[in-house]
């Protein structure tokens, strides 16, 4: 996605990315089989740059691997931190067996920093990288360059908190939007934004991996009864207009509609987002 083509809530974000996501069988992709849902039009292969960048594939192949055995481990972890039966995640996710795998995908972010004639030509302090929003997934890992700065996270009361630098190996794991549906928001979707500074020396990079269910999933919240909802009266930013859709497929498709309206005016005009962020074909 070249700068300029991504928006949140209509404004446009400063950033260009590359990405790549779960690759799907040709069993997986035809559209016409019984039970086709709108959604299953995200199950594709992923246009490798082979001939140009031969070593992109692989790299990316070893390093989605190994960021989905982390969040794997976190998944694992949640569940022991909520004294739920891990069974009770497991059944979302794809099987060792299954041959439709998990909806991740992994972006190459670029943030360019601003120059000094933006800066002083809008006034403003810092631009939006990228707009507050939460992950539709389930966790997200970002790896930022061990020099980039401008992540900020919203704090339940409503603060927002700089992510400050971190060194290699490091990755900051936001909380996303199915994790908060899962525990009937217990865990609650980490709001977060990308600024850009003109201070900032260096553009700001980052790798984010999305761990995320099967596409055709439909989560649903574990018995919660036992927590304690020690968050309850916090505020929380919440997007305009933002519903939270079980169907992993349905919620996915709608934030990419929402931050990409040329793609799916091109590619999707047979797709309508509804005022109250419902698709329709
Ligand atoms: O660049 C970052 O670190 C954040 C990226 C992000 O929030 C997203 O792409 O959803
Ligand atoms: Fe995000």
């Amino acid at each position: 996605m070249p700068l300029g083509v991504e928006n949140t809530d209509g404004k446009i974000d400063g950033r260009d990315q590359i990405e790549y996501a779960a690759e799907y069988m040709a069993s997986y992709q035809n559209q016409q089989d019984a039970g086709h849902r709108f959604y299953h039009r995200l199950r594709s292969t992923n246009p490798w740059p082979d001939s140009i960048q031969p070593d992109l594939r692989p790299a990316i192949t070893e390093y989605v691997s190994r960021g989905l055995d982390v969040a794997g481990r976190l998944h694992d972890a949640m569940c022991l931190a909520l004294n739920v039966d891990p069974r009770e995640l497991a059944r979302f996710f794809a099987k060792s067996d299954d041959e439709e795998p998990n909806f991740w995908s992994i972006k190459l972010v670029s943030y360019p920093p601003i120059s000094n004639e933006t800066h002083a030509s809008s006034m403003a302090e810092s631009l939006q990288g990228v707009g507050a929003h939460t992950d539709s997934n389930f966790l997200t890992l970002i790896c930022q360059d061990q020099n980039s700065s401008g992540l900020q996270v919203q704090h339940v009361g409503g603060a927002s908190i700089d992510v400050p630098q971190t060194p290699p190996n490091v990755f900051i794991c936001n909380i996303g939007e199915l994790s908060e549906l899962w525990t009937g928001g217990y865990f609650l979707a980490t709001p977060h934004q990308v600024l850009r500074y003109s201070s900032n020396a260096h553009s700001r990079t980052s790798i984010p991996i999305f761990y995320n269910l099967k596409l055709d999933s439909a989560i649903e919240p574990f018995n919660t009864n036992d927590l304690l909802w020690e968050r309850q009266g916090q505020n929380q930013m919440r997007r305009n207009q933002n519903k939270l859709i079980h169907c992993v497929g349905e919620n996915s498709i709608k934030s990419l509609a929402r931050s990409h309206p040329k793609v799916f005016a091109r590619h999707h005009g047979d797709l309508r987002i509804l005022e109250d962020d419902w698709i329709v074909m």
